[in-house]
């Protein structure tokens, strides 16, 4: 999979609305006069990554993972120089690594400077407090760079209000981590009793209005999308959904001829778009959603409920899958796991294998990429052919099954004409007596 880099500034903690600081004095945090809270944004990042797998996990899996992760911190900025592994039967209480490995991460990130540590998994305000402590570095866990992506992407006010809700209920908790690492900033160095604890009561009270805030004006706008929702009966609603990357606004963009934004990035799409498209005489609205992850913030999945509507209240949902991604089968099992958290899962659903272009059934590629703590999988079994594959889905799946690539526009016509033969048999489900009406936009 080809990855980009880029270079803009990493700012995770706060929305996209508020300034970040420039990159002369990057390491200054600046307080945002309409929130009191602090910005800690820090310029020109290297990330370590660590995870800590249970002893169970298969190398090739938390490969795959820390893939996946790095990607996410790409994604966001920041460049991946080293990745730490340790097995565990579960993460330390205190400070998520064991004693040995955290001296080692310590060693590693004083000796290349690095400027932050990013953790596979959501790490407790106490766990975030030591490792700050102890590391001296930034400290971001798998919810937060997940957060500051869809800060990054949300365009609509809708979108952008979500994740501000997300930002502050994730900051609440964490705002006494927030200040030691200010302090430390400072040139204080890091203070058992804590700095300031009437300030951090002040910031608590703002971030909790803020949230009040958030929360009544994400209501006004779900009554105006309940509104224009009901606008739209009559007409078949279908959702493309599927986990990130996947191709969904891609398949979006062929089917309706439009134009959404479309890249190789984690979460390119969390503003969710609604668009009209006809085949073979059958009206429908096909929307296009955010991509879902595994160990997705509970905390993000509510912020977005009014996204989420949108699949909830679908009559189809187009569940598109990467079949060229190693783990493709583990996200199927994470997309239908989300679809059960949000109670989308009884929807009748299409299944679209995208990316057939790009299948192989070599796994050397991945058996390359040694690091830290692994060891060499050289027995990784050859994956099965795309006639297998097709073979063993076609008779294993409910639902109907599709094989395409979006990108070279191969099985396009079949699956238009599978959407429109599932879309009519809805309509005259839902609207036994109306005919479909094609009006010209
Ligand atoms: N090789 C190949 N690449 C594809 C195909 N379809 C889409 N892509 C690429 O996959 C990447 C992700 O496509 P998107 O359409 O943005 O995926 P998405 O599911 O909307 O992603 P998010 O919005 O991030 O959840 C882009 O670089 C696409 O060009 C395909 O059939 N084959
Ligand atoms: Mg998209």
């Amino acid at each position: 999979m080809a990855k980009k880099t880029n270079s803009h500034s990493w700012n995770p903690t706060t929305s996209n609305r508020h300034n970040t600081t420039d990159s002369a004095n990057g390491n200054q945090p600046t307080r945002d006069p309409a929130t009191g809270t602090y910005n800690t944004t820090v310029m020109a990042e290297t990330a370590v990554l660590v995870a800590v797998p249970d002893k169970r996990q298969p190398d090739t899996t938390t490969q795959e993972y820390l893939d996946e992760l790095s990607f996410l911190a790409e994604t966001a900025g920041a460049q991946v120089t080293k990745r730490f592994v340790q097995r565990l039967e579960k993460p330390d209480t205190r400070t998520f690594v064991g004693e040995g490995k955290l001296a080692e991460i310590k060693a590693y990130v004083n000796h290349t400077k690095a400027s932050m540590v990013i953790f596979d998994d959501e790490l407790s305000p106490s766990q975030l407090r030591n490792l700050e402590a102890e590391l001296k570095v930034k400290i971001v866990d798998r919810s937060l760079l997940i957060i500051d992506i869809f800060a990054r992407r949300a365009k609509s006010a809708t979108a952008r209000t979500q994740v501000e809700l997300a930002q502050y209920q994730y900051l609440l908790p964490r705002l006494t981590g927030l200040w030691t690492h200010l302090d430390k900033q400072r040139g204080g160095g890091v203070s058992q009793r804590g700095p300031g604890e009437t300030e951090i009561e002040t910031d608590r009270r703002v971030v909790r209005d803020r949230i009040d805030f958030l929360k009544e004006k994400l209501e006004t706008f779900d009554k105006q999308s309940n509104t224009q929702r009901k606008s739209r009966t009559g007409v078949v609603r279908v959702a493309l959904v599927g986990y990130t990357n996947v191709g969904k606004s891609t398949i979006m963009n062929m089917l309706s001829r439009s134009d959404v934004f479309a890249e190789n990035k984690l979460f390119a799409t969390v503003d969710s778009t609604v668009r009209k498209v006809v085949l073979e005489n059958m009206p429908f609205l096909l929307s296009d959603t955010v991509g879902f992850i595994r160990k997705l913030p509970t905390r993000l999945i509510e912020s977005f409920k009014s996204t989420l509507d949108e699949i909830r209240e679908a009559d189809l949902l187009v569940h598109v899958v990467d079949i060229s991604h190693p783990s493709f089968e583990e996200q199927i099992a994470v997309v239908n796991d989300t679809l059960k958290d949000i109670n989308a899962a009884d929807k009748p659903m299409l299944l679209v294998f995208n990316k057939i272009d790009q299948y192989s059934t070599d796994t050397s590629n991945a058996a390359e990429q040694q690091f830290e703590g692994m060891n060499a999988d050289e027995d990784a079994p050859e994956r099965p052919s795309l006639e297998q594959l097709k073979a063993t889905y076609m008779a294993k799946m409910h639902d109907p099954v599709i094989f395409i690539s979006a990108q070279e526009r191969t099985n396009i016509d079949e699956l238009r004409s599978l959407l429109a033969r599932h879309v009519a048999k809805l309509h005259y489900q839902r609207y036994p007596n109306q005919q479909p009406v094609v009006e010209e936009e």
